[in-house]
């Protein structure tokens, strides 16, 4: 049975004082049934954690390396220093942006577990590649190549984020039938390498343009398990909605 999750992805957003505020207004108002997590700012997690009690926290970037020269990176080490619990791997801006191919993505995966810090690793294909047919075989490599050589020991440890690009920050929600179609694609490339049954356990989240308004939908289809958002998760009485509608309609 996979433990449905709404993860919020706060970018590059939030002083410590708002941060703050918005754990103490979250907390008490969260649903037990699913797991409710922000990714905050690496700055201001320990902030978080510490006030942070049925809400989860995770960081948003991890460099593969446990230390050394790497000018303004964060290390599995002191992420598991500030107690957090999950790192988000492969977002699309880290791709766009900062250059992170597969390759690297595959390296912080493999280093996040060993560190026993759980990856919500994102895939997802670019309006081009959608609209010259090419989503099955962009989403397999990714995922093919970012797991290539992991062995994955607890399957609730792992997930698996599907971010249409053309979906994040657009305000152009993927349908329900797209992101469904392409979450059980990932499931079926999940399941040739990890074995159907392994596969079967690993939560998939949709990402883009996630709102409450479309959140009761899209996790009402069978290989969505979740959602990973971003604008609409900064303020705590939409992030408050989102967990609640994703709670009842997963019950
Ligand atoms: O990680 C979250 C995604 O990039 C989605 O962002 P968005 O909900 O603002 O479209």
């Amino acid at each position: 049975m996979r433990k449905p999750m709404l993860a919020g992805n706060w970018k590059m957003n939030k002083t410590r004082d708002e941060a703050i505020q918005f754990v103490l207004a979250v907390e008490g108002n969260l649903p037990a049934s699913i797991d409710c997590v922000v990714c905050a700012p690496a700055i201001i997690l320990r902030d978080i954690v510490k006030r942070a009690e049925t809400l989860k926290v995770g960081a948003q970037n991890m460099n593969e390396n446990e230390s050394g020269a790497y000018t303004g990176e964060i290390s599995p080490v002191m992420l598991k220093d500030t107690q957090v619990e999950y790192v988000i791997l492969g977002h699309s801006e880290r791709r766009a942006y900062y250059n992170e191919t597969n390759e690297k993505i595959n390296a912080k995966i493999k280093k996040a577990l060993e560190f026993e810090l759980k990856p919500i690793v994102c895939v997802g294909e670019v309006l081009e590649e959608r609209e010259t047919g090419k989503t099955y075989d962009v989403l397999k490599e990714q995922v093919v190549k970012a797991f290539d050589g992991v062995t994955i020991k607890n399957p609730a440890d792992v997930i698996i984020a599907y971010e249409p690009v053309w979906a994040i920050g657009t305000g152009k929600t993927a349908t329900t039938e797209v992101a469904e179609d392409a979450c059980k694609f990932i499931r079926g490339v999940l399941a040739d390498i990890f074995g159907k049954a392994v596969a079967d356990e690993l939560r998939i989240l949709y990402g883009g343009s996630m709102k409450p308004s479309n959140v009761g939908e899209l996790m009402s289809e069978p290989d969505i398990d979740g959602g990973l958002v971003g604008g609409a998760s900064l303020k705590a009485d939409s992030f408050i909605e989102l967990c609640t509608t994703a709670a009842k309609v997963t019950a």
